[in-house]
């Protein structure tokens, strides 16, 4: 398992990063990073299942890459930022739709939806030498071998340097902290029985199949 899983640091993710992806669920574009927490008991990794929670109607995937803390760092200027990278994982940012739905019409956090068991798959950790530039490197995935995403981290609307500085002004970053960056265009349903594969460019690939709870 990899360390920074093991570390139990927080993980944060940034919502609407990728105007395509924004305007496929129909939300206006952000004028700041969009920021929401996941609890550590999300994380799951490979050799693991992702389980539909009880209660979820319509689960979609959202692959992601994620960017793992390295050092401790409070308003972190974006010139430093990239200095606080230990590395990266391939994450999924496991979402309950349907509930996310209600949830904003009500004007409600986005926990129940984004943080249920199971909704951070992520890979091994891969060091920061292999990704010389984690502002151009395709994200991809797919359910049951049907590409579904296919994305690069080029279109992001807040750069990572600006998501680290951003986020370290709110939060004091920690090593092991994740930060999930969003997700490209192209996300949608999965359900029990389904396989999902991920990666990276050719860096790293993963496998999760979904399961009942
Ligand atoms: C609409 C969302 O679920 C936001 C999100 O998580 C993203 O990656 O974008
Ligand atoms: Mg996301």
């Amino acid at each position: 398992m990899a360390r920074f899983v093991e570390a139990g640091k927080k993980i944060v993710a940034v919502g609407r990063n990728y105007a395509e992806h924004a305007k496929e669920l129909g939300n206006a574009l952000p004028t700041e990073p969009l920021l929401f927490l996941k609890p550590t008991t999300a994380y799951i990794t490979e050799g693991q299942a992702i389980k539909v929670p009880i209660t979820c109607t319509s689960l979609h995937h959202e692959v992601e890459l994620g960017i793992v803390i390295g050092e401790k760092g409070a308003d972190i200027s974006e010139s430093d930022a990239m200095k606080y990278v230990l590395g990266y994982t391939l994450a999924l940012d496991m979402t309950d739709r349907a509930k996310q739905e209600e949830l904003k019409k009500k004007g409600q956090p986005w926990s129940v939806c984004k943080g249920f068991d199971t909704s951070c798959p992520v890979s091994s950790f891969i060091p920061k030498e292999k990704i010389p530039d984690p502002q151009n490197i395709r994200l991809w995935l797919k359910v049951n071998e049907e590409m579904k995403q296919d994305g690069n981290t080029k279109d992001m609307i807040f750069t990572i340097p600006h998501l680290i500085s951003f986020i370290s002004s709110k939060f004091t970053l920690e090593p092991g902290d994740l930060i999930l960056t969003g997700t490209p265009s192209g996300v949608g349903p999965v359900q029990a029985g389904d396989v999902i594969e991920a990666g990276v460019g050719d860096i790293i690939k993963v496998t999760f199949p979904v399961e009942k709870k």
